[in-house]
Order: structure tokens, then sequence, then C-alpha cells
């Protein structure tokens, strides 16, 4: 499958290894916001699970586990197309997290190749393909009921490295409180 061009790795990009600082191979990675729709243990939530997996050429590279359920159909028992898309954001979102963050989707594009069961285990892949400049080139498969079941969906994506100012002026100043983000820094990121 041809990604978008926009999507294709350039021949300059470099590896992305993990940070330094980013857990090690087979261990969990950590909820990143006790609200996030994708891996917080909430009940509208994806509820994913993720951990580091090992990578041939040295790239970050992550596992995910997500069971389908009841109130996520589409189709009459069958997974809502949108909600494999947001499952890769997470999984592709996290595993660029391991390189550098913070970063934001710029474009991701899926390919639904099978249905997808409600009642079904997703088992999901992520890895950084490269990296140039503030771009991360990420790329994704979903397998049904194993890690290494039939591939019933595909992800390539971009992710844009930014800095701590775009969340201080977008997202809404009472979250940012919340997180112990003093009002005065608040304040004159949107000055
Ligand atoms: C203190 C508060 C802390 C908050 C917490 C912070 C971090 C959280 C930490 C960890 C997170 C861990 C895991 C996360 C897991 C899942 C989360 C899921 C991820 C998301 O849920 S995230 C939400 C959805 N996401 C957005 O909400 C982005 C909205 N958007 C924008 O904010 C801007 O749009 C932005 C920043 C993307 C770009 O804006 P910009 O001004 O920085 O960059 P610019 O436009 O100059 O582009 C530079 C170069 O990228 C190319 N480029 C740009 N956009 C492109 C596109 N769409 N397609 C192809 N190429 C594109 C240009 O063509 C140019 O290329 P070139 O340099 O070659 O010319």
């Amino acid at each position: 499958m041809v990604a978008s061009p926009s999507l294709e790795l350039p021949a300059e990009a470099t590896v992305a290894e993990r940070h330094e600082k980013a857990p090690a191979v087979g261990e969990r990675i950590p909820v990143h916001s006790a609200v996030c729709f994708g891996c917080a243990d909430l009940p509208h939530g994806l509820r994913l699970e993720s951990w580091v997996t090992d990578d041939e050429a040295g790239a970050a590279a992550i596992s995910s586990r997500m069971v389908l359920r009841e109130e996520q159909q589409g189709a009459p028992g069958l997974l809502h197309g949108g909600l494999l898309t947001a499952a890769f954001d997470e999984v592709l979102g996290s595993v660029v997290a391991l390189v550098t963050r913070p970063c934001v989707t710029a474009r991701l594009e899926t390919d639904f190749r099978a249905p997808m069961p409600i009642g079904s285990t997703l088992w999901l892949r992520g890895r950084v393909d490269g990296r140039l400049g503030r771009k991360l080139y990420v790329s994704g498969r979903a397998h049904l009921d194993a890690p290494d079941g039939p591939v019933v969906g595909t992800a390539s994506a971009l992710f844009l490295k930014v800095e701590m100012d775009h969340f201080l002026r977008n997202s809404r100043p009472e979250d940012l409180e919340a997180l112990g983000v003093p009002a005065e820094r608040i304040r004159a990121a949107r000055a």
C-alpha cells in the first residue's frame, strides 16, 4: 500500500531511537493522562494497554492491546471504523513519545482491511520509521485476536514535534491549572 506523498519516509530521515529516559523493552507504557480517551481506564475510553517492544533496526516500537466492547459498534456486531483510527492515533502517538515529546498528529491515514467483530481483541503494533527535523514518520498494524493474527488494519502517520507553548496556548486554562501549571505561565503564553 502506497502512503500519501506527505507520509512517505524521506531518504534523509534517520532512525528514531528511544529517548534514554523512555521505558525499556518489555516495560508497560504508563497512562500519559488520567483523562485520555485512548489509554486511561475510563468507562467510555478505548483502554489501550501498551508495552515497549524490540526492533531489529533499533527504532522505537510498541505493542498494544484493546478489547472491542458492545458500545463501540458501527455496523451491528462490528467495530466502528473511526475507533480503529483513534486506536492508531493513540498507539502511534505513544510510540512517538518514546523518542521525543510533546508531539501532535499532523496526518493519519488508516486502511481498513477486514471487519473487526465486537468481543474480539485487537493487537496493535506501532513503529517510528524515521525522523527528519520536527517530523516523525510512523506506521502501525492491527492484528485480530493474537499478536500475529490476521491483519485487519494498517496506518501511516506524520507527527510533528511542538513546544509546550502549543498546550499552554490551546488547552483550556482550567485543565492546565489542574495539572499544576501556574496561571501566570498560562497568561504569559497567551499574551
Ligand atoms: C503543560 C501541558 C502538558 C500537556 C501534555 C503534553 C504532552 C503529552 C505527553 C505525551 C503524550 C503521549 C502520548 C500521546 C498519545 C496519543 C495522543 C494522540 C495524539 C493527538 O491526539 S494530537 C491531537 C490532534 N492533532 C492536533 O490537534 C494538531 C493540530 N494541528 C496543529 O496544531 C498544527 O497544524 C501542527 C502543529 C500539526 C503543525 O503546525 P506548525 O505551524 O507547527 O507547522 P507547519 O505548518 O509550519 O508545518 C511544518 C512542516 O510539517 C508539514 N505539515 C504540517 N501539517 C501537515 C499535514 N497535516 N500533512 C502533511 N504535512 C504537514 C508542513 O508542510 C511543513 O513541512 P516543511 O517544513 O517540509 O515545509
